[in-house]
């Protein structure tokens, strides 16, 4: 039964809802996300900690005239059944199905595209900035998490917001919890704000101090602004906000409309940036995410009694082989260090995190400061392996080519998630390091055929005297070819079956689709080579004009977009040795965003599937 929730259909119906059944409500949105996520997967346990702070800012914007700016959005779920999405739940994160993120292009009520960390404050400030230049009227928040608070782009727009001299409400929803515990020094002092003082909403606290607000210059803000001295410091908290120029109210309790509602509509009337501490519990309503939050973070199908994942893990992952790997040869190498951007676990650093304490460094939503603080490491003389998913290391461009690559620091870099990832969507595919790397000189990037080689390269990346990336996919790791394991030499590749005819040169993740294709092409009456690259850069440029030479069609495959990948850079080696590129076809993804679906759907759609291919080469022959 979810009575309230059936007379929400559409954006604003909310507030046609009695302030007496706004409990009941919350209590049907938790029911209802519980239920649609056991079935669909997707990220839980933020989503039922902000069931409240969504109604309460839903009760006071008009949307979609007013914005909010989700910071990630992997907790916009409760947003997205206030403006009239609930029925496409069970379609979420399916292919052509509703988006895990806000996407404008799916509502007009999603005012800002988001899944990378800690862009809210900045793209809330430009929006209020155009409303300012174009003289509208329209209320802006941004909802930014504790975790999403740890990245350096939040404070760099905290530092420009301070400027600002018309409304901006920036909601802190602290609920002590980044994927794994949050960590740092804002961590920290958010955990003495809400520790040490009560919250603002008991008697003469939000609907005392609060109400006086509207009133611009009114008393209390006045002699918050005004308090600086070290006893007051103690007394009120958010001082750190203030001292920035900003406006702080809270701490609120995230869970009580009444104050969420009191809060918000006195920090929509102030004409600067404003920040709403708020605090939540994630995972609020359902015991089992109470009680273990990471791991309903973002959780597959799972049965709602036990919160066990339906999905049966029989298989080893490619981040199994890497978490193994890395502990294995930290046991032989002291200098060995590790450092994760708020992933422990989704990068598999969690063993390495047990054993090796005071090796394991979690920064926090911090890419960019990951790599230059394991450029530190490395000019310091220790071995720093940093792991972070394809798609949040597009961060760290800067960092990789000038703090790591230009003074050639031995930094390893784990690349997880490289390839189609699914569920979440263009955010986080991570097609485009091969593109956005190999330009680098001094940056070795290579690609393991199986979870095995993927623990080779690893002990050759350490071993190695200079920056290195090994990337890999997420999910299962592949098995087969295990009896193939040469030495690796540098920039050669791996030659699997030696033929003619044709020659497969596949990359990483593609030489198992490959050998799917050479199956088809053998049952076809031809002869084909299978070449594992190894290396993505540098290449062995004789080798590649020997195989050329030696086959009628190569073909290469990736799973990466085609500009600046791969079969470009085969390509550029055809071109520079006069070789004949009308023998040469390359097969990489287009260079466009990938929405949310299944892998295998997404790489069909993409002509990447081992079908698509064989298709492709038989017209090419
Ligand atoms: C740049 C970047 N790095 C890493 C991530 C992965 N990530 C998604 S949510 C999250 C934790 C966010 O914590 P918080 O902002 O406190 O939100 P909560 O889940 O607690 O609601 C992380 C690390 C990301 N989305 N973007
Ligand atoms: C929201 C976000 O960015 C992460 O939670 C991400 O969805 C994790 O992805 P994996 O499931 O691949 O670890
Ligand atoms: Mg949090």
């Amino acid at each position: 039964m979810s009575d309230i929730l059936d007379r929400i259909n559409e954006p604003n119906d909310i507030k046609n809802i009695e302030p007496e059944e706004y409990s009941l409500l919350a209590k049907e949105i938790r029911r209802f996300l519980v239920d649609r996520i056991s079935k669909t997967g997707g990220h839980l346990a933020s989503n039922l900690g902000v069931v409240e702070l969504t109604m309460a800012m839903h009760l006071c914007l008009d949307l979609p005239k007013d914005k909010i700016v989700w910071d990630v959005g992997h907790q916009s779920y409760t947003h997205k059944i206030l403006t009239g999405r609930k029925d496409m739940f069970m379609t979420l994160r399916k292919y052509g199905g509703l988006s895990g993120f806000p996407k404008c292009s799916e509502s007009c009520c999603d005012s800002f595209n988001t899944g990378h960390s800690s862009t809210s404050i900045s793209a809330a400030l430009g929006l209020a900035k155009a409303r300012e230049l174009k003289k509208e009227d329209s209320t802006v928040f941004a909802v930014i998490g504790d975790g999403a608070l740890s990245g350096g782009m939040a404070y760099e727009a905290l530092n420009n917001a301070a400027r600002l001299k018309s409304n901006l409400v920036i909601v802190l929803n602290d609920n002590n919890m980044s994927i794994s515990e949050n960590v740092g020094g804002m961590a920290t002092y958010l955990g003495k704000i809400r520790t040490n003082t009560k919250y603002l909403g008991l008697k003469d606290g939000v609907e005392g101090v609060l109400k006086k607000v509207p009133m611009v210059g009114d008393f209390m803000i006045d002699r918050i602004k005004k308090s600086k001295d070290s006893i007051k410091r103690l007394v009120i908290p958010g001082m750190l906000f203030e001292d920035m120029g900003l406006t702080y109210i809270g701490p609120i309790d995230g869970h009580n409309m009444e104050q969420l509602v009191t809060a918000f509509r006195a920090a929509k009337q102030m004409k600067e940036a404003v920040i709403v501490h708020v605090v939540t519990k994630k995972g609020k309503g359902y015991r089992q995410a109470e009680l273990n939050p990471p791991k309903f973070h973002g959780v597959d199908p799972f049965d709602i009694k036990s919160g066990k994942s339906k999905k049966e893990k029989n298989y080893q992952t490619y981040t199994d082989y890497f978490s193994e790997a890395l502990v294995e040869l930290a046991k032989e190498d002291e200098r060995i260090v590790a450092i994760t951007a708020a992933m422990p676990s989704g990068t598999g650093l969690t063993q390495f995190q047990e054993k090796y304490k005071s090796r394991f460094f979690d920064v926090g939503i911090a890419e960019e400061h990951a790599v230059t603080f394991a450029a530190g490491l490395a000019a310091g003389g220790l071995k720093p392996v940093v792991a972070i998913y394809s798609t949040f290391l597009q961060r760290a461009y800067d960092q990789i080519l000038h703090d790591v690559c230009i003074s050639n620091l031995p930094v390893i870099f784990a690349i997880d998630r490289a390839g189609i990832v699914g569920s979440d969507g263009d955010t986080h595919q991570g097609i485009f390091d091969i593109s956005f790397l190999s330009s680098i000189p001094n940056l070795t990037i290579m690609a393991p055929k199986n979870g095995q080689e993927l623990k080779e390269m690893l002990r050759y990346g350490v071993n190695y005297d200079g920056p290195i990336a090994i990337r890999y996919p997420r999910g299962e790791s592949y098995n087969g070819l295990e009896e193939f394991h040469s030495p690796i030499e540098y920039s050669k590749s791996e030659i699997i079956y030696q033929e003619k005819e044709i020659a497969l040169l596949a990359v990483g993740s593609m030489v198992q689709t490959a050998v799917d294709v050479r199956e088809e092409l053998k049952k076809l009456g031809h002869s084909v080579t299978l070449i594992n690259a190894r290396f993505i850069a540098p290449i062995d440029e004789d080798d590649i004009a020997t195989i050329a030479s030696t086959h009628n069609v190569v073909v290469t495959l990736e799973e990466n977009v085609l500009n600046g990948g791969y079969g470009q850079a085969i390509s550029h080696i055809y071109s520079k040795k006069h070789l004949n590129e009308s023998n040469l076809l390359t097969i990489a993804l287009p260079n466009e965003f990938l929405p949310h679906g299944d892998c295998d759907i997404l790489k069909a759609q993409n002509e990447i599937d081992a079908q698509s291919i064989v298709q492709r080469i038989q017209s090419q022959i």
